[in-house]
Order: C-alpha cells, then sequence, then structure tokens
C-alpha cells in the first residue's frame, strides 16, 4: 500500500510535475479547501481556490476518496491542463514590434481579442505579459510570494533604473524603497495635501491673465502643452521650490529643467521599446537617454541648492512635516522618523526628480484629457458648471480645504470617468518571483514581467458596460459601485501604488472647477481627430486645441 497521496499537475508532458504529500500530511486535511492549499503550494499556483481534482478522469471533490487513490490525482488549473501564455509568433529578430507600435493601445486591443486576456510579446528577445483580467491584476500588485516590482531587463522602467530613487525606478526587495517611501507617504498624507492645495489654488490664479491674454489675442493653444506648464508649475514650487515662470506671459517657455525631463520620458519609451541591448549602445537614442539623464540629474541638483530650507529651525518628526517643512526639499533634508534616522543623502535627489516627473507628466496628460472631454462629451461643461453655481461657488470661494469640492457629486464621476475611458498611464509592471501558474491556469517562469495594461482592464467588456462610451454616469450603478477593486485602478493599486492618489484628484478637481467657473471651453480645429503620442511614457493628446471665453454670465441655480 501507498504511503503517499501522488498529485500531477496536468500540463504538456514537458512540464508535468508529479508531488507526493506523505499520508500521515494528508491523514490532517479537514476540508477539500485544506488540500487544495497544500496542493497549490507545492506546484505554486497562485489561487489555490482554481484547482480541480481529477482521478480516472472524473473530478471528485470528495476529500475521503481522493486521499484514498492509489493512482496519482490529477491537478487542474481552473479546469484544465496549465499550458504556457499565448502570442504572436512574430518576425525574426525584432519579433512581436510591428504588432505593437506605433499604436501600442489599438494593437494591444487587437491581441486581447485574438488571443484573451493574458498574452505574451517578445519583442528584439526580452518578452513581457499583458492582461486586462482584474483578477490576474489583483495577484500581480499585490507583493507577494509570487510577485514583486523588480525591474530586471525586460521590466519597462529598466533604461531609467535608479538604486538610489527609493521610489518608482527602484526595486522593491531593497532596504533604500523601504526607506524613501516611509518618508514620502507621508509628505502626500491628509494633512500635507490641505497645505500643497492653497498653492495649487494660487497657481490656478495666476494663469488667469494668460488665458485672458490668449482671448484678446484670439489664439488657439495646445491644451497638452499648456497644461504641461501648468502641472510642472505646481510641482516645481511645491517639490523643489522652484518658480518655472510659465504664466509669466501666454508665449513664456517651458522652463529648461521641464523640457530636459520630458525629453527623458521620450526617449525612455523610445529605448526601451527596442529591448534590453540597445540600451547599452554608445551612440544615438541610448547615448542621449543616459546624457539627458545626467543632465536632469544636474539641472535637479541647481533647483535642490537654491531651495528654502529652514535649516536654522533643525530637524523635524517625520509625522509633523509636512506641516513645518516649506516644500519638499526642505522635508527630506529635516525630516526624522521615531528612530531618528533621515532619508539617506543620497536618495533625496533622485526621489526628488522621480516625484518632479512623476507630478507633473501623468498630471499633465490626465488634465488635458479633462479639458477635452469638457469640449467633446455631451453636456459635461454645462453640467459642471451647473454644479458648481448649485452649491454656491463664487470668484473668492476657497477650495484647497476639500470641503466645498466634496459636495461636487457630477464632477467627482466625471474625473473618474476620464481617468477611466482616457487612462494615462500604461505600463506598470510586476515581475514573477518564482515559476508559477496564475488562476486562469496558465504557467510564467521566474522573472516574467507582467503588465496589467490599465486602459485594456478600464475597457473590458467583462466589467465595464458598453466600455467605448463616455458615460461619467455610470458611476452612480451597482454594477460599478460593486465592481472587482482591481478593474479600476487608474494609480495602479498594492504597496507600489501612487503615493500621491488623493492629492491628485483633490489638485485636478481644484484647477477644473477654478478654469471652469471662469472661462468656457471651445474646442478649436474641432474636426481633427485627436492622436495621442505612442512613443512617450503616459498617453496624451498630441494635437488638442482650444481657445477659451471668459463668462460673463452663469446659470441660476437649478430650483
Ligand atoms: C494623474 C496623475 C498621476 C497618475 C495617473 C499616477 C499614476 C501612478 C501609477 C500608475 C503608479 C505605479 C507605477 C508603477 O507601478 O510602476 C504611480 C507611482 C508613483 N507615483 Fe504617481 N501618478 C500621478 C501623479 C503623481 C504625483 C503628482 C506624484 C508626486 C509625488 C506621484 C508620485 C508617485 C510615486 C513616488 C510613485 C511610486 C511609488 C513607489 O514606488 O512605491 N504620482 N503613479
Amino acid at each position: 500500500m501507498s504511503s503517499s497521496c501522488q498529485f500531477l499537475l496536468a500540463g504538456d508532458s514537458q512540464h508535468t510535475q508529479l508531488v507526493s504529500i506523505p499520508l500521515s500530511t494528508a491523514s490532517s486535511f479537514r476540508s477539500l479547501h485544506q488540500l487544495k492549499q497544500a496542493v497549490a503550494a507545492k506546484f505554486n499556483v497562485v489561487d489555490p481556490s482554481k484547482l480541480s481534482f481529477s482521478v480516472d478522469g472524473t473530478v471528485s471533490e470528495d476529500l475521503v476518496s481522493l486521499l484514498k487513490s492509489h493512482r496519482p490525482i490529477i491537478v487542474l488549473v481552473n479546469g484544465h491542463a496549465v499550458v504556457d501564455p499565448p502570442g504572436p509568433s512574430g518576425l525574426p529578430f525584432i519579433g512581436s514590434h510591428t504588432e505593437v507600435y506605433p499604436d501600442h493601445i489599438g494593437n494591444h486591443e487587437r491581441l486581447f481579442q485574438v488571443y484573451g486576456s493574458l498574452f505574451q510579446t517578445t519583442i528584439m528577445g526580452r518578452t513581457v505579459y499583458h492582461t486586462n483580467d482584474p483578477e490576474i491584476t489583483g495577484h500581480v500588485f499585490k507583493e507577494s510570494a509570487f510577485f514583486t516590482k523588480e525591474i530586471n531587463s525586460a521590466h519597462p522602467l529598466y533604461g531609467v533604473k535608479s538604486p538610489h530613487a527609493g521610489v518608482f525606478l527602484t526595486s522593491t526587495h531593497t532596504d533604500i524603497w523601504k526607506e524613501a517611501h516611509k518618508f514620502m507617504v507621508p509628505s502626500m498624507g491628509p494633512k500635507a495635501i490641505d497645505k500643497h492645495c492653497r498653492t495649487v489654488v494660487d497657481i490656478v490664479r495666476s494663469t488667469f491673465p494668460v488665458f485672458d491674454e490668449l482671448e484678446r489675442t484670439k489664439q488657439a493653444f495646445n491644451v497638452y502643452d499648456l497644461m504641461l506648464k501648468l502641472s510642472s508649475q505646481i510641482v516645481g514650487k511645491l517639490f523643489i521650490d522652484a518658480d518655472f515662470g510659465h504664466f509669466r506671459s501666454a508665449d513664456a517657455p517651458v522652463h529648461i529643467t521641464v523640457k530636459t525631463i520630458f525629453r527623458l520620458l521620450g526617449l525612455n519609451k523610445k529605448v526601451t521599446s527596442w529591448g534590453d541591448w540597445y540600451t547599452y549602445l554608445p551612440f544615438g537614442d541610448p547615448k542621449r537617454l543616459r546624457d539627458t539623464w545626467h543632465e536632469v540629474g544636474e539641472r535637479v541638483a541647481a533647483h535642490i541648492a537654491e531651495a528654502k530650507v529652514r535649516r536654522e529651525d533643525g530637524d523635524v518628526p517625520l509625522q509633523e512635516a509636512a506641516l513645518k517643512t516649506e516644500n519638499l526639499t526642505d522635508f527630506f533634508i529635516r525630516a526624522v522618523d521615531n528612530k531618528g534616522n533621515k532619508l539617506p543623502a543620497e536618495t533625496r535627489k533622485p526621489a526628488l526628480i522621480v516625484a518632479v516627473t512623476a507630478g507633473f507628466v501623468t498630471t499633465s496628460a490626465l488634465l488635458s484629457w479633462l479639458l477635452y472631454g469638457l469640449t467633446s462629451y455631451g453636456d459635461s461643461q454645462a453640467r459642471i458648471l451647473q454644479e458648481l453655481v448649485d452649491s454656491g461657488m463664487t470668484e473668492d470661494t476657497d477650495l484647497s480645504d476639500g470641503k466645498f469640492l466634496s459636495q461636487l457629486s457630477f464632477l467627482d464621476k466625471y474625473v473618474k470617468e476620464t481617468q477611466r475611458h482616457h487612462t494615462t498611464s500604461f505600463q506598470p509592471a510586476r515581475t514573477a518571483r518564482m515559476d508559477l501558474v496564475l488562476p486562469n491556469g496558465m504557467r510564467l517562469p521566474k522573472g516574467a514581467v507582467v503588465i496589467p495594461e490599465i486602459h485594456h482592464l478600464h475597457h473590458n467588456r467583462e466589467v465595464w458596460d458598453n466600455p467605448q462610451r463616455f458615460d461619467p454616469d455610470r458611476w452612480d450603478t451597482e454594477k460599478v459601485k460593486n465592481r472587482d477593486r482591481s478593474s479600476y485602478i487608474p494609480f495602479a493599486m498594492g504597496p507600489r501604488m501612487c503615493i500621491a492618489s488623493n492629492f491628485v484628484l483633490r489638485e485636478v478637481k481644484i484647477i477644473l472647477a477654478q478654469l471652469v467657473f471662469r472661462y468656457e471651453f471651445i474646442r478649436y480645429r474641432e474636426t481633427e481627430p485627436i492622436e495621442y503620442d505612442p512613443m512617450f511614457q503616459t498617453i496624451r493628446p498630441r494635437n488638442l486645441y482650444m481657445k477659451t471665453r471668459k463668462r460673463t454670465t452663469w446659470p441660476s441655480p437649478s430650483s
């Protein structure tokens, strides 16, 4: 008689695995659930509940008869043998490059339709896995024994990986991430947000003369360019105490620091789209990427040296630092945790570069799509204005502390729907820590980089009704309210998600409320289809132009 239960993970013959669980251990299983957990642990199956057991071709849920089986018990995942993720076979050498670029959004959508909710692409020998499945996404972002943010050579951030930045560009299993994250989170906590938003309100007011000048001189403006100026003016002030001078006049140039960071991100997208080997080339774009990275470092260092830091007031406890410091540079220099530790000096500059970059590149794209929607989606602009009027807004209303904004339910739905339909981030990636089997029964090798494709999660037909329709009111429906948390993740999710999501949501609502209350936004060249820039780190409209008209009348409050 056998002294153990044998389990065979069904798969192709090359990957079939047999494991034994001694009967002394097996007899201690009290439920099928416990057995599934033990077997899942042996085969590295991410979700034990997806296992089923088959003996002699029949699936059985009877624990007692399963444990008595003298024959190997066949283990199925999601009801079938495990398989490798499918994907296009691609061309020699360049692989799937032409299947993905130049239109990665459209092509990924096509590939999801052809191959299902998980597929792989290989470009220049670098394989990446893409998913639009909320369940897989939830596991991928968890930071668990199975997945972590590890920036290996297949990872989209490989070209700008930084061992010292701590956040964003550094792998999770490093001491520096834990340290940097600990200091950065309170810098975007609730008290900090109230303070930051007072600066946001002032900077939005400083844009009014520019909008007025553009109207007086009958000029249309490129929406992304103007929103780039606005969002970088805000993070420049908040993080490195820099006045980029973007609103001194309508034609004030974009500050050289902002231009250099912008160039860095374009180059990174371009270079990493060609694979690991390309990043090492001593000439062309890879060299330009390295040089630009160096230049960004020097420019930000110069801002840090000039930023106001109240050294004379001494160190401040981390939890009070948001209120007692002048800006993020001051925060990083003077905040001390309860063990007396400070953010390591070598992390300050790279972490500030990340904060400034993450801060304006994403927000400028989101703001541009928010303005696009005002002029493209039905009565959105009129509804936002009506809500502001109904809530009693005047030119002097203080929007910074969030109380006024919290009444604006349509504005909230409008921002949510814009972040769903016009997702700006598309490549947060995580890496498999071991050979594993996903809940859908597909296996991934250790080191596999998985990208939950945010745009495609937000347009997954199994989750969203009519996903191509812009419909802010969908956020009132029970279906959307009860959705899987992982099906809507504009700021990613899990321990490595955006640290500034609450700030951003308040910031963009302040900007929208202040601008829509004062100006009517009118699309210019409205028949021209809007193109996004596929070779940029975020999804931004390239050719969106508008004009504004200063409001002289407002609607009456609704009865
Ligand atoms: C519309 C605005 C924004 C969007 C859509 C956005 C989105 C994201 C996403 C998707 C991630 C995850 C990246 C990944 O997993 O690789 C992320 C991380 C991050 N974001 Fe944002 N972000 C925005 C604004 C900001 C701002 C204003 C800041 C300023 C501090 C910021 C700071 C960060 C940092 C530091 C991380 C990395 C956290 C970590 O590594 O643990 N983001 N953001």
